[in-house]
C-alpha cells in the first residue's frame, strides 16, 4: 500500500470548484501536435467543441470522425452493430496479448465466446458472486484501517486496484495455488505501460504489418504474460474442475453449441487475460474516482455515508442491502458518468454509409469519445459539475450514457462491476471519511483507461 505524510496541512476542499477535469483543446490540433497529444494524454486529442457538437471530422493521414450524437452512437453500437466492427488501433494494441478473445473477436468467433462466458455474469449468478467482492471489501478497509486518524495519505487507486484485483483472480482461478497472481498482475501493468499509448503509427493508421517499436519492447511482457496464463491453466487441467465451476473451469468445458466445437489453449488462454484485464482496473478506476469525489464534495459524501450507516449497521455491505441505497448507485454512476474508464472506443467502418449527414467510407475510422459525451452541453445540465443526484430520477437518452458502450458488445460485465463497486464504496463510507490532500489533485489522464495521474491521494478518519 502506497502512503505519505501530509503533516499540518489544511484539509478543506474548495467545493465551489469543478472536480478535475483536462482543459480540451480549443481548436483541433494539427497532425503534429495531435501526435504529441496522443502519445501523451489520449484526451488532449478531444477538441473542446466535442462537448457541444454532435459529430466532427478530420484527416490526419487518415479520415476520422468523432460521434458524441446519441442516435448515431445507437446506429453505430446497435442498428449496424456489422458494418462497425471494432477498430484496427483496437486491434493493434490488444491483438498482441487477447487478440483471440471475447474483446476483440468479431463475428461467429465472437458470437460463441460470448456465450459460452455469458453464465457467469447472469443476473441470477451475481448473489452466489456476492461473497467474493464482500470479502476483498473487508480486507480493503482492514488494510487501511490502520491510517485513520493520522496525517498520512494512502493512495485509494492503488487501493482499489488490489481490492478489484482479488475478486477477479477468485471469480476466475478460484483458489488455485498454481496461479502466480502477483507475477500475472506485474505482467498485466507492464503491457499497459508499453503499449497501450497510442503510437505514432497507429495514428496514421499504418497496417499492423509496419513494426511497432515500443510494441516490439513489449514482446517479451507478452510472452511472460501467456506463459504466467499457460501455466495457470495447466495446472487446473491436471488438478481437474472445482465442485463449484469457476470461469475458468465455463470456458474450458463450453462448445459452441452450432459446431460443437470447444476453446483451443490461444483461446481459454486470451480470454482468461481478457476478463483479468477488463474486470478489474475498470471497476478500481470507478471506486477510485468515486471516493475521490466524495471527498471533494464532502456533504455528499455525509449523505451517503449515513444512508450505507443506517441500512449496514456495521456489517460489510451484502446484494440485499444495494437497493436500500441509492445515493451510493447515484455516486458510481456521476463518477463513471465525468470519468468513465473506457473514455474512448473506436470503430473502423466496414461499409460506405452516412452519419448525420457526414460521407463515411469503407476503412474510416470512427471515434466514440465517451469522455466528450458524458459531458455534452446539449445532453447534460452543467455537465462539469458533480452532481449524483441526476441519476435520481435520470431523464437522459440511453445512449448519452455509455460507461459500458451498448448494443451486443456491451461490456459483458456491467452488473458484476456495478454491484461490486456498491459493495465496495458503500462499505467504505460506512466505516471512514475521507478527505482531500491540497495539492493532490489528480488529472485526467486517457492511456487505455482513464487513470488519476498522480493517484488518488486522501486521508481518512473513522467515521
Ligand atoms: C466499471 C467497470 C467496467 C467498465 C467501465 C467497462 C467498460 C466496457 C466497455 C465500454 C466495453 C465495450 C467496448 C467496446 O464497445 O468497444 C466493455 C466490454 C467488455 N468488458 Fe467491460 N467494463 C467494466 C468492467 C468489466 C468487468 C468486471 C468485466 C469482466 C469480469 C468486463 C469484461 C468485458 C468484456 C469481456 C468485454 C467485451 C465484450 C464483448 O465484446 O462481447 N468488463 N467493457
Amino acid at each position: 500500500m502506497r502512503y505519505v505524510d501530509f503533516m499540518h496541512q489544511s484539509r478543506a476542499p474548495d467545493t465551489s470548484k469543478r472536480p478535475a477535469r483536462v482543459a480540451l483543446a480549443e481548436r483541433p490540433l494539427g497532425i503534429l501536435a495531435s501526435l504529441r497529444a496522443a502519445r501523451r494524454n489520449l484526451l488532449e486529442i478531444i477538441p473542446a467543441i466535442a462537448t457541444r457538437a454532435p459529430i466532427i471530422s478530420g484527416n490526419t493521414g487518415a479520415r476520422w470522425h468523432m460521434v458524441m450524437d446519441p442516435d448515431a452512437l445507437r446506429h453505430i453500437l446497435k442498428d449496424r452493430v456489422e458494418d462497425y466492427p471494432k477498430s484496427l488501433v483496437t486491434k493493434l494494441i490488444l491483438g498482441p496479448a487477447v487478440g483471440e478473445g471475447l474483446f476483440v473477436a468479431e463475428g461467429a468467433e465472437w458470437r460463441w465466446q460470448r456465450r459460452a462466458a455469458s453464465p457467469v455474469f447472469a443476473a441470477r449468478n451475481m448473489e452466489a458472486l456476492a461473497p467474493v467482492m464482500q470479502a476483498a471489501a473487508r480486507a480493503s478497509a482492514e488494510r487501511i484501517a490502520p491510517l485513520a486518524g493520522t496525517e498520512r495519505a494512502v493512495d485509494l487507486h492503488q487501493e482499489m486496484v488490489a481490492a478489484t484485483f482479488e475478486v477477479i483472480s477468485e471469480v476466475t482461478f478460484s483458489g488455485d495455488e498454481g496461479f502466480d497472481r502477483a507475477a500475472i498482475h506485474a505482467a498485466i501493468d507492464a503491457y499497459i505501460a508499453q503499449t497501450a499509448k497510442v503510437s505514432l503509427l497507429d495514428f496514421f493508421a499504418l497496417p499492423a504489418w509496419v513494426p511497432r517499436p515500443h510494441r516490439i519492447a513489449s514482446r517479451h511482457v507478452v510472452r511472460d504474460l501467456k506463459r504466467h496464463a499457460d501455466a495457470a491453466i495447466e495446472s487446473r487441467r491436471v488438478a481437474g474442475p472445482r465442485d463449484v465451476p469457476d470461469l475458468l473451469d465455463l470456458l474450458g468445458t463450453a462448445r459452441d453449441p452450432e459446431t460443437g466445437r470447444m476453446m483451443d489453449q490461444a483461446e481459454l488462454r486470451d480470454n482468461l487475460l481478457t476478463f483479468i484485464v477488463a474486470g478489474h482496473e475498470t471497476t478500481a478506476l470507478t471506486l477510485a474516482w468515486a471516493l475521490y469525489l466524495c471527498a471533494f464534495a464532502p456533504e455528499v459524501q455525509d449523505a451517503a455515508r449515513a444512508e450505507a450507516r443506517s441500512v449496514l449497521q456495521g456489517r460489510v455491505a451484502d446484494v440485499a442491502d444495494l437497493p436500500h441505497m441509492p445515493r451510493v448507485a447515484q455516486i458510481v454512476n456521476e463518477s463513471l458518468r465525468l470519468y468513465p474508464p473506457a473514455g474512448f472506443l473506436s470503430r473502423t467502418a466496414r461499409k460506405p454509409d452516412r452519419l448525420l449527414g457526414r460521407e463515411i467510407r469503407a476503412g474510416d475510422t470512427v471515434m466514440l469519445p465517451i469522455y466528450a459525451l458524458h459531458r455534452h452541453h446539449a445532453l447534460w445540465d452543467e455537465p462539469d459539475a458533480f452532481r449524483p443526484e441526476r441519476f435520481a430520477t435520470p431523464s437522459h437518452d440511453r445512449f448519452a450514457f455509455l460507461p459500458f458502450g451498448a448494443g451486443p458488445r456491451i461490456c459483458i460485465g456491467a452488473g458484476f462491476a456495478l454491484q461490486e463497486a456498491q459493495i465496495i464504496l458503500a462499505t467504505l463510507l460506512s466505516r471512514f471519511r475521507f478527505s482531500a490532500v491540497p495539492g493532490r489533485e489528480p488529472i485526467p489522464e486517457l492511456i487505455l483507461t482513464t487513470r488519476p495521474k498522480g493517484g488518488i491521494w486522501l486521508t481518512l478518519e473513522r467515521a
